[in-house]
């Protein structure tokens, strides 16, 4: 099981959140998204030798990234394109949406590396419609808190954001080792 920190948008909550045990740490990268981050932060975090995955609200120009968090509506043509630069793909599916599954199934063909199901409102409560899902993550509302609950479904990944800020943007170390501690 994999843990990303996504939302991150400084290099102190970066290398925080790797000490601490996070696998993977996303950046944003759309302005008009209140925790987004930015290229340059990106290659510092790089130059520290940390996992990035550039999380994308549209299809980018270039690919850039090592892992790539399609954060979007998709479908079979843009993980093509993602994975012809050798990149790992994130395909996200808003759980609110429909035929779901459809989706999770075409983006399953397509190759993604993990299919990441979101319900920004709280995925927990969401948790027995996944149990015949495969290369799954789960995200949204995810917390110190409920984080055990996560880790017990056994998913491929855990994301979490906002659950574990001291204010938008700015993640709470306090919040981050509590949520690490309540991993172990
Ligand atoms: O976090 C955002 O505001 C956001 C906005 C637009 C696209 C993606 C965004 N976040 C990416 C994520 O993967 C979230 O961090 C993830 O769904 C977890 O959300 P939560 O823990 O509920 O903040």
């Amino acid at each position: 099981m994999k843990i990303k920190i996504c939302g991150i948008t400084n290099i102190e909550d970066a290398l925080l959140a790797h000490k601490l045990g996070a696998d993977l740490l996303g950046v944003i990268l759309d302005n008009n998204v209140k925790r987004h981050g930015t290229r340059e932060l990106i290659d510092e975090m790089k130059s520290y030798n940390l996992n990035v995955v550039g999380v994308y609200t549209s299809m980018p120009e270039s690919i850039e990234d090592d892992f790539v968090q399609l954060h979007f509506p998709h479908g079979y043509k843009e993980i093509l394109d993602v994975k012809s630069t050798g990149a790992s793909v994130i395909s996200v599916i808003d759980m609110n949406s429909e035929q779901y599954d459809k989706k999770y199934h075409e983006y399953i063909n397509a190759g993604s590396d993990f299919i990441l199901f979101e319900d920004r409102s709280g995925i927990i409560k969401r948790l027995p419609e996944l149990l015949n899902y495969k290369k799954i993550g789960i995200a949204g509302k995810i917390s110190p808190e409920n984080v055990s609950i996560a880790s017990s479904f056994n998913p491929e990944l855990i994301d979490a954001s906002s659950g574990l800020e001291l204010y938008t943007g700015k993640k709470s170390p306090e919040r981050l080792k509590m949520f690490f501690e309540a991993l172990k």
